[in-house]
């Protein structure tokens, strides 16, 4: 059963998790007992149509109960080993659908109640999940539009207040933007540093096969050189989801990618080829951003026909590229969605700072921030007694 608040991306989120499910061999059903916001049930019902899934609901006004436990009554008469009831968002100020989503819990006696919640939520968060846990057993958090600005800090005080793993993120609006929650990355987002390891992942799709060992070798001394950046826009250039690799890391989204302008970007990476095209082989193998003395940025511009602040502008985006592929060089280590006591320690020293007061008071200061890292790392195991996990 998925509860939220209106507009958390619940009925989206519903259906992902039916389609990740599906493509797992297993046989989902969905019920719509929303019946309140209109165009809830056409929703589900086109979002189930596209990928093969059974749907129930009814529109506005019918009897969401009703709705609710003939929807689960019917699709366990058909065998399907997983029934997912979306209701109505909701606010905790609404007392009267919070009385209807305790009835639809009590008459469908759901395995498991899932909180949506939207990943900008931000302070607002601990009260809302508190309300829905005091109404309904929660026992599982899914956080959507991750793939927003938000860096989902309220996610820390849902789960607090539910006390409650998060299991999903939703990272965009299709069926298949939707992935098991990792904790190490998602920390490592909230602190600024960006998701590192996914990046990575990404790199390895998009980078041919052939040129990975060596890249990778490279990049886990944290040797960044101007022809490795050069490869990597070519790379990118060619095969497509820029945008997709590029808002995993710190900064690019904002300067070098700007929501909507990909076009732009793309020139602008042109652009920077251009300048490279005119380096020496010396200029281009060094990772030291140095050796790019005044008569050297001189001759780039002239030599690639561009004027000396956008050369000197293409070396700065560089230097920031360095830095950030010096976090990348300890990433050998990384063992993904494996906690370490000891990075929980740091990451929740950190997480300390970055995090307001307010927040961290409800989350129960500094012990219960640790806990509460040792719980994020461990919402796997409640993941995979849903059929989540992905081994
Ligand atoms: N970018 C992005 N958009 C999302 C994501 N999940 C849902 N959305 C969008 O968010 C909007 C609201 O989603 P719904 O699924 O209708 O939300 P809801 O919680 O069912 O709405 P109520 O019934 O009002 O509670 C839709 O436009 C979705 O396409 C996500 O992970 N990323």
């Amino acid at each position: 059963m998925f509860v939220g608040l209106q507009g958390a991306g619940k009925t989206t989120t519903c259906t992902k998790y039916a389609y990740y499910h599906q493509k797992k061999g297993y046989k989902p059903a969905l019920v719509c007992a929303d019946t309140f916001r209109a165009g809830a049930f056409d929703q589900l019902k086109q979002n189930a149509t596209k990928s093969k899934i059974p749907y129930y609901g009814s529109y506005t006004g019918s009897d969401p109960v009703k709705i609710a436990v003939e929807g689960v009554d019917r699709f366990k008469k058909e065998n399907c080993d997983l029934i997912i009831v979306d209701t109505s968002g909701r606010h905790k100020q609404q007392a009267s659908l919070f009385e209807e989503m305790r009835q639809i819990s009590e008459a469908t006696k759901p395995d498991l109640v899932i909180f949506v919640m939207d990943s900008s939520i931000g302070q607002t968060a601990f009260e809302q999940a508190r309300a829905f846990k005091q109404t309904v057993s929660v026992g599982a958090v899914i956080i959507t539009k991750m793939d927003g600005h938000a860096k989902g800090g309220g996610t820390l005080s849902a789960v607090t207040a539910t006390k409650s793993p998060v299991i999903f993120i939703g990272t965009g609006e299709h069926m298949d933007e939707f992935e098991v929650f990792d904790a190490k990355p998602f920390v490592s987002r909230l602190l600024g540093n960006g998701d590192m390891s996914g990046f990575v992942n990404k790199l390895q799709e998009v980078v041919p096969k052939d040129q990975q060992p060596e890249l990778l070798e490279m990049l886990s001394h944290g040797k960044f050189t101007l022809r490795i950046m050069y490869d990597q826009f070519q790379n990118m250039l060619n095969m497509g989801p820029l945008k997709e690799v590029f808002s995993m890391l710190p900064g690019m989204r904002a300067e070098m990618m700007p929501e909507g302008h990909e076009k732009e970007s793309q020139a602008k990476i042109k652009r920077y080829m251009t300048m490279m095209d005119s380096m020496t082989n010396e200029e281009l193998d060094s990772s030291n951003p140095k050796v790019f003395n005044e008569s050297r940025i001189m001759r780039i511009a002239r030599g690639s026909g561009r004027i000396v602040t956008e050369v000197m502008e293409m070396l700065e985006e560089y230097k920031r590229l360095t830095t950030m592929w010096g976090k990348v060089k300890g990433l050998k280590n990384l063992e993904k969605g494996n906690m370490s006591a000891l990075s929980r320690n740091k990451n929740s020293q950190q997480l300390n700072k970055v995090l307001p007061a307010q927040m961290l008071k409800q989350i129960g200061g500094m012990s219960g921030l640790q806990s509460l890292m040792k719980q994020m790392g461990s919402g796997k195991d409640l993941m995979g007694m849903f059929g989540g996990r992905d081994e």
